[in-house]
């Protein structure tokens, strides 16, 4: 092999299997108008299947040039840098030019460009550079060969310029092993919601922190529904946290989901006692005959239980004996400083005690409880004070005619113009599970099935696996199809959180995904040709016949093809059984067309119980969100609902359904009738009482 001027290797000519076609499927690029210099490369035998397992992220280690290679650089964008490496005249470039997330960044590779020639001769041989994010001075080619330093941290610049030794290429592919979804998905950060530069806090607000920050006092804070509980409760978490220690902080709450609202565990797993069976004695007795669940009482300073309404009085007095009993003082809760919060007017405790049922009514309540504060700043529905007015007095049972004609008046379909369907709200869960069914029959489309992977990790109890199916959210098998409408359930940047909604619109592997993001711009995004484009390439994923996707591929725009002719010439090539994951549409409001679009891959649902987690299960952070049940939809804020009051047959049920709407122009209320709305009078002569104090 001849050397060129600087005594190294030159462009291997000859054309390498598999490479050719995924350039030439279709469509034309332009030529390139200034020549290109020739510079070195090494040589390798990779293929388009390599290049596509590193591309789609089947391997995070770094790679690093080997300081053999002539880069040139093509643009840089704010945090972007796009390396291209030259190729000879008549060759095209094709490289993506937009900025990226602080998210992508963490992604192994950064940009695709290609280059291609529009004469199909050996010797102008389609090059494929992909541009590695984490090492900018990284280029890997279908034509080079890079060394890899497997788990080595990032070098520093210094090392960066300074000439590795080389590696080969073939080597390195192969010892990429394919690693379980979980790794493969974005690490989703926890909400800043819960730090205090988030929200300014109301005087009300501000008056619960005191008393519990600085007075250490027992309290009780309660309000209508959107009044901002959880949110201070994730407030007094962090300050608590960093007053006693993470340790000394128990955070629980009286179901799964609450839980996991505030980052907590359930109060049954806190404790130690199980659902409660047995006397107190007997209770006590089985705390500490486990070291660990003793430990865990022993160490708690603070103990923060939310959605206290649905804990029920048997429940709640047993517990201050066990608290008593191990910690072995006399005082409510062993002294333990306890924080309460929800709001009796939601849904009540599930209890077969027909005499006595909250816990407001136990003379433990009265003992404990220092201060109560009532937040009235409703926040949800900030802006719509007639929808206040109206949920206030639905929440108490004082409906006016008026307030009764006016959810009446809701009774009309609210037509979206993105085509994201409001959330059904039903009491019960067949009714959900039928609704979410209809919906999905409905849409034509090839149906995806998700199974969840549930393991048991500090635990040897098969039961917790039943527990982890009833705690949480996420669902044992996730059917999706093109359309599905899906609710997110976990916070995954700013713009896209826990109870965000969207549509499934294509299902794609998270490098192809990647790749095309890094081409198109977000507005660029909202265009229905691009969208078409984008959808084309995933048919490919869908196994559509040959035919089929050249007839969709040449019905698109000339504009399109060209845009998109990488990733759908590169997506054939791509193997069959590449996991393909959905890419969603989030809504950014309902006062805003705009949305985010987000391919969504597993994440982790734990069950914990104090200091171990029990077991958990790896899904998608997804939910069919055509229909919810009111019971799972209680602390949730939802952008846009339609309830169906028909089957109420609670307390407060229809209370909790028509408080998740943040505004009338979002609600629409199916079968009001004055008569479904229930209310406790135990529950009303308690806030009356409240009043008076
Ligand atoms: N001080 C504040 N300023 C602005 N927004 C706030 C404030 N406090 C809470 N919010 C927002 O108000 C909405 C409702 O808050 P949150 O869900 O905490 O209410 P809640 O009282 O727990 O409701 P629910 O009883 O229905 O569970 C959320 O979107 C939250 O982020």
């Amino acid at each position: 092999m001849s050397l060129n001027r600087r005594g190294n290797k030159p462009y291997r000519k000859e054309k390498q299997a598999g490479i050719e076609s995924f350039f030439f499927s279709g469509g034309s690029l332009k030529k390139r108008s200034e020549p290109l210099k020739e510079v070195p490369l090494p040589i390798s035998n990779a293929n388009t299947k390599d290049i596509f397992k590193t591309l789609s992220g089947t391997s995070s280690q770094s790679f690093e040039d080997n300081g053999d290679c002539d880069l040139q650089e093509i643009s840089m964008p704010k945090n972007f840098r796009v390396q291209s490496v030259p190729r000879p005249a008549a060759f095209s470039k094709k490289v993506s030019t937009s900025s990226i997330s602080r998210q992508q960044l963490k992604r192994p590779f950064d940009s695709i460009g290609s280059y291609s020639s529009t004469q199909q001769k050996d010797e102008e041989e389609p090059e494929i550079v992909i541009v590695s994010k984490l090492k900018p001075s990284l280029v890997l080619t279908n034509h080079g060969t890079f060394s890899q330093h497997l788990g080595s941290k990032p070098a520093s610049p210094a090392a960066e310029k300074s000439p590795q030794p080389s590696f080969d290429f073939e080597g390195l592919m192969s010892s990429v092993k394919p690693r379980a979804p979980k790794k493969l998905a974005i690490k989703y950060k926890p909400m800043t919601k819960s730090s205090s530069s988030m929200f300014q806090w109301s005087a009300e607000q501000q008056a619960v922190i005191d008393c519990v920050l600085d007075q250490d006092l027992n309290v009780f804070y309660t309000g209508s529904a959107g009044t901002g509980k959880s949110a201070l409760t994730r407030e007094l978490i962090r300050q608590l946290r960093q007053k006693h220690g993470e340790s000394a902080v128990a955070v629980t709450a009286s179901t799964g989901l609450a839980a996991v609202n505030i980052g907590g565990t359930t109060l049954h797993k806190f404790a130690g006692i199980g659902i409660g069976v047995g006397d107190a004695k007997h209770l006590v007795g089985k705390v500490l005959s486990n070291n660990q669940t003793k430990q865990v009482w022993n160490q708690t300073k603070v103990l923060i239980i939310d959605e206290i309404s649905m804990v029920d009085v048997t429940y709640f007095e047993k517990l201050d004996a066990v608290a008593q009993g191990v910690r072995k003082i006399r005082k409510p809760f062993g002294g333990i400083q306890i924080v309460l919060t929800g709001d009796f007017y939601q849904l009540p405790p599930v209890s077969q005690n027909t005499q006595k049922k909250f816990c407001f009514q136990s003379t433990v309540w009265s003992q404990l409880v220092q201060k109560t504060v009532l937040l009235t700043e409703v926040f949800r529905q900030q802006g719509d004070q007639r929808l206040i007015h109206m949920l206030n007095a639905v929440r108490v049972g004082q409906l006016t005619p008026e307030i009764i004609q006016d959810f009446k008046s809701l009774c009309r379909p609210v037509v979206y113009e993105d085509g994201i369907m409001p959330t059904e709200l039903y009491p019960l869960r067949h009714e959900v599970q039928r609704a979410n069914e209809n919906r999905l029959r409905q849409l034509e489309g090839f149906p995806r099935t998700y199974t969840a992977k549930d393991m048991l990790k500090q635990s040897q109890n098969p039961g917790d696996l039943v527990q982890l199916d009833k705690t949480v959210m996420a669902v044992k098998e996730l059917v999706l199809k093109k359309g599905a409408q899906v609710l997110m359930l976990k916070n995954m940047d700013e713009s896209v959180a826990n109870g965000s909604i969207g549509k499934v619109m294509f299902f794609l592997p998270t490098g192809i995904w990647d790749a095309i993001r890094e081409t198109l711009s977000e507005r660029e995004m909202e265009d229905q040709d691009i969208l078409n484009g984008v959808d084309c390439i995933s048919a490919i994923f869908d196994n559509a016949p040959e035919d089929v996707l050249d007839s969709m591929w040449n019905s698109l725009k000339e504009s399109v093809r060209e845009r998109l002719l990488f990733h759908w010439s590169f997506s054939q090539n791509v193997p069959k059984n590449t996991p393909v994951y959905p890419v969603v549409r989030f809504s950014l409001g309902s006062h805003t067309s705009r949305s985010a679009f987000r391919a969504i891959t597993p994440d982790t649902f734990v069950l914990e119980s104090p200091g171990k987690t029990l077991a958990e299960r790896e899904q998608l952070p997804l939910l069919l969100s055509w229909a919810l049940s009111i019971h799972k939809s209680q602390g949730q804020t939802l952008p846009r609902v339609k309830v169906d009051l028909g089957r109420i047959f609670e307390d407060g049920q229809a209370y909790v359904a028509l408080s998740r709407a943040v505004s009338a122009d979002t609600l629409e209320v199916r079968n009001f009738d004055p008569s479904k709305v229930r209310v406790s009078r135990l529950v009303a002569e308690f806030y009356q009482r409240m009043g008076k104090a």
